[in-house]
């Protein structure tokens, strides 16, 4: 048995106790500063408030100020931050915990530098910690929706980090007939694939809300125009991949987190609401207190590419979907998908 103390009771956090729990680990779960009152329904009930599930019972719940005495003998800290707490996990957690307990982090998400260049979280981390602190960095990626891991739904996730042996540690630890584990030293391909789908699954979800504007019902689906935002993302997204330095490969987890985030992501919710018709400052208002990380990586990927685009590096015709988004999002702009920008020819084989 080994010990996993997760920092943050975020709903993914949470849901990867479960893995954790069940393979005979003791587990403890620590609030953000922002959880207290997760933490103090679980401590009554074991039910978590946001992720509406019920945990195991013998987890051991933790409030911030115990931070300290949860870190005692852990195998393993969890980071289960999002982007809006990046900050605070940089300054607050990354100097307490211990350099020679691997840390796995959940955070979806990349930096943009003002050259234009994408920085993954797991970098970021790396750069922020105390000088001379070397914590072993690794984070997680792919497809996995929290409640439905929670559900114990198959799920098929990517580790990544620079040391092969503690990847196949942490694997050892959390693998079980559900959570499905690959394993990969790439690191900047797995979270950067795994980042952009958060800011394409808003640009496909559009086409959710605009079919139920078209026929006036909600609930009702058009899988055309849904597909074909589908796969001018996976277009976008291959494309960034390359710019960035991630290998080819890694799109296999960009695109399996496309699609569970288009059907199960919190992200569908606003595209949705944009597509039928809100403007961007109605559909916040609508899910205020929801975790929206699309509206973050959206606005710094393409700002990363008009920044390339000056410099002459890419073409910004190449990322017509992103562009609209973000003008959504930053200008003001309504939904009116450039569907005549997608179309391409290939005349490579031509005689
Ligand atoms: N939910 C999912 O299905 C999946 C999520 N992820 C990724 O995991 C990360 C976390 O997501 P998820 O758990 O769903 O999000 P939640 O919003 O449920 O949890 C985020 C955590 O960060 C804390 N936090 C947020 N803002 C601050 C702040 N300013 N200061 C301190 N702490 C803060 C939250 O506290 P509080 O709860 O009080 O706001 C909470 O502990 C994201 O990067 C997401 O992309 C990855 C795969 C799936
Ligand atoms: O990343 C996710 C699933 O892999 C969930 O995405 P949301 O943040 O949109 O819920």
């Amino acid at each position: 048995m080994s010990v996993i103390t997760f920092v943050c009771a975020g709903q993914m956090n949470s849901a990867i106790t479960f893995p954790a729990f069940e393979n005979g680990h003791e587990v403890r779960l620590v609030g953000s500063p922002l959880d207290r009152d997760i933490i103090d329904g679980l401590k009554k009930d074991n039910f978590h408030i946001t992720l509406k599930r019920t945990l195991h019972d013998g987890i051991k719940y933790y409030q911030i100020e115990e931070l300290e005495e949860a870190l005692k003998g852990a195998d393993l800290v969890l980071g289960g931050v999002s982007s809006f707490g990046l900050d605070w996990f940089c300054d607050e957690i990354l100097p307490v915990l211990p350099e020679d307990v691997p840390v796995l982090t959940v955070t979806k998400g990349m930096v943009d530098l003002e050259d234009g260049t994408l920085v993954p979280y797991p970098h970021i981390f790396a750069q922020r910690q105390p000088e001379g602190k070397h914590l072993n960095l690794n984070a997680i990626g792919g497809p996995c929706t929290s409640y439905e891991l929670a559900d114990h739904d198959d799920s098929h996730v990517a580790f990544c980090g620079k040391d092969i042996e503690t990847l196949k540690y942490i694997k050892s630890l959390l693998e079980t007939d559900y959570y499905h584990i690959s394993l990969s030293t790439d690191v900047v391909g797995v979270e950067c694939a795994v980042a952009m789908k958060n800011a394409y699954a808003l640009g496909v979800s559009l086409a959710v809300g605009l079919a139920e504007k078209r026929d006036g019902k909600i609930g009702s689906q058009h899988y055309n125009s849904q597909a074909a935002l589908f796969g001018q993302s996976v277009k976008e997204m291959t494309k960034l991949l390359e710019l960035i330095g991630g290998k080819p490969e890694n799109i296999i987890h960009g695109a399996g987190d496309l699609y569970v985030t288009i059907f199960g992501g919190r992200t569908r919710k606003i595209g949705t609401l944009l597509g039928r018709g809100l403007s961007f400052e109605e559909a916040m208002a609508e899910l205020q207190g929801v975790t929206l990380e699309s509206i973050v990586i959206s606005t710094r990927t393409a700002r990363a590419v008009r920044k390339l685009a000056e410099r002459g590096i890419v073409s910004l015709e190449d990322f017509p979907l992103l562009m609209h988004v973000d003008a959504i999002i930053n200008q003001g702009a309504e939904v009116n998908i450039p569907w005549k920008d997608f179309t391409w020819n290939d005349f490579s084989l031509a005689e």
